[in-house]
């Protein structure tokens, strides 16, 4: 049995694999800087097929060409998982992030997304108050880290949804909402660098790890009353308690669908709806703010494209008019294609061993991925894609316009808008799991950017003359956060 066993036949042999050695000196090349040069390797070589990687994970990485992905995406959940692969690659064992929380995913799609055109008067009255006591208020040229502010600007504007008008201002919101994901990405990356066997001995006793502990306490007992002083209010029945529309209120309310959810839970839920959802729009804002600080020729264009969609509505952030921002939503959806936040998406870990059309089986264990970053830069998908063309899925519309119905139009608007997801717009990921926050970031990053564009100017430093490059580690891609640009108010 022992020899049946060690000579069993490896259903992955004839997969191909990038990197050099063996899986623990490809894993440190992947930790150690050159994670994105591996993917990009192996797509180029294997763009039809399949290759493997080697990852902080345990198992290894198997990323998979597109032409896969419908196949993909008809697999259910206890063949293909996103709660473990999210498990895996957050070292949730260590870092206690939960990750089984569909009431999360549900809240936002179910309460969240139909609620926008009721919400979006009260986030847009927050951004311009968050942007009025964020950034510099004066006709000179200003300094600022850009990055840092709208983190803050991001957590007040979400935080007015996912937990009220009142708190989205409390430093304390914003301190657990901004640092918890600092906190745990930097746990993530020390227990990532551990031999897998050390893991066990070593991740518990790390200070980053007890950091992120920590900060779950914290945001427990901030949390706390607020949820006993709610409890409480609605239990008197009281004719004149307005029922806060929030997030927080809407889980609370969930608790059938879901079971009943004590007070560390709903903490909980608050840190895992911000780790989704505030550095992801930050880092997509700060993408555009650097890009238009290096590109000003675009100002101009964006602006009146604002201006355009703004006067129609009467000078409100409605959900029409934010869909009338078509040049802007190029820009934005450019943006997500030339500075991908990560080289793959669609992380699944395989529970059930299942065949590709190909005939290739994927055996338990192993997660697989979509090569999200380097199907953006494929020129048979995107012409030229080296250059950062503002207005290429603007044109992509239009044409589609021109074109009216048809297979091909049909394929081309689905692929060309901020939120589409597609085989060659990963960046929401695929299928069941794709970002259900999708429509409220488009919309928060709009409300930001039209704001920015019609109050400010926007420059790079004297003596800087490129965009910011990102920062690239473990398939990650960031806009660098110690950079500074030049804004004044118009
Ligand atoms: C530009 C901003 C954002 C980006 C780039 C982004 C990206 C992603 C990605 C790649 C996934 C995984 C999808 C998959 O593997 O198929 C995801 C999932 C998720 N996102 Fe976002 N996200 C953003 C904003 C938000 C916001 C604002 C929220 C909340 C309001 C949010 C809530 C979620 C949730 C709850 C999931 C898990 C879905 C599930 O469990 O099925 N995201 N996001």
């Amino acid at each position: 049995l022992v020899l049946q066993w060690l000579f069993r036949p490896d259903p992955l042999a004839t997969v191909p694999v990038v990197g050099e050695g063996n899986k623990a000196s490809r894993r440190k090349q992947f930790v150690s800087g050159q994670a994105n040069a591996l993917y990009s390797e192996g797509y180029k070589k294997f763009r039809d097929g399949l290759f493997r990687i080697a990852t902080p994970r345990s198992t290894e990485s198997i990323v998979i060409s597109t032409k896969f992905v419908n196949e993909l995406r008809n697999l259910p959940d206890d063949v293909l998982s996103f709660d473990k692969a999210v498990s895996e690659t957050m070292q949730a064992k260590y870092t206690r992030l939960q990750t089984e929380v569909p009431a999360l995913a549900h809240t936002v799609k179910a309460s969240l997304t139909p609620a926008l055109p009721r919400l979006n008067a009260s986030v847009a009255d927050e951004v311009v108050e968050a942007m009025r006591q964020e950034l510099p208020q004066t006709s000179d040229w200003t300094e600022v880290n850009i990055n840092y502010k709208l983190l803050r600007i991001v957590a007040m504007a979400s935080g007015r949804v996912f937990i009220g008008s009142e708190l989205c201002r409390d430093e304390r919101y914003l301190d657990a909402a901004i640092n918890y994901t600092v906190d745990l990405v930097a746990a993530v990356e020390v227990v990532s660098r551990m031999p897998v066997w050390s893991r066990p001995f070593l991740a518990p006793r790390c200070e980053p790890v007890k950091k992120v502990h920590a900060r779950m306490q914290q945001a427990d007992e901030f949390l706390r009353p607020i949820v006993a002083a709610r409890r409480n209010a609605e239990a008197q029945a009281s004719p004149d308690y307005v029922k806060p529309d929030d997030m927080l209120q809407w889980i609370m309310d969930s608790q059938k669908k879901f079971g009943e959810k004590n007070d560390e839970d709903l903490a909980n839920y608050q840190l895992g709806v911000s780790f989704a959802a505030i550095h992801t729009t930050t880092m997509t804002t700060t993408n555009a703010i650097y890009t238009l600080a290096a590109m000003p020729e675009l100002t101009p264009m964006l602006r009146e494209d604002v201006q355009q969609a703004l006067s129609a509505s009467g000078g409100q952030f409605t959900s029409l008019a934010m869909q009338k921002m078509r040049k802007l939503d190029s820009f934005l959806r450019e943006i997500l294609r030339y500075y991908p936040i990560a080289a793959t998406s669609f992380n699944r870990k395989v529970l059930k061993p299942f065949t590709l059309s190909n005939g290739q089986v994927i055996p338990a264990g192993v997660v697989i991925e979509l090569p999200a970053g380097d199907v953006a830069f494929d020129e048979d998908l995107f012409p030229a894609p080296h250059v950062f063309d503002a207005l290429r899925f603007y044109k992509m519309r239009q044409a589609k316009d021109q074109a009216g119905s048809g297979v091909k139009a049909a394929e081309a608007v689905a692929n060309a808008q901020f939120v589409s997801v597609g085989a060659s717009s990963l960046t929401f990921g695929y299928g069941r799991h794709a970002c259900p926050g999708r429509f409220f970031a488009a919309n928060e990053i709009k409300m930001i950017m039209a704001t920015f564009l019609l109050d400010y100017e926007v420059r790079l430093p004297e003596g800087v003359t490129e965009r910011y490059k990102n920062l690239e580690f473990s398939g990650q891609s960031v806009p660098d956060p110690t950079k500074t640009i030049l804004i004044r108010k118009l």
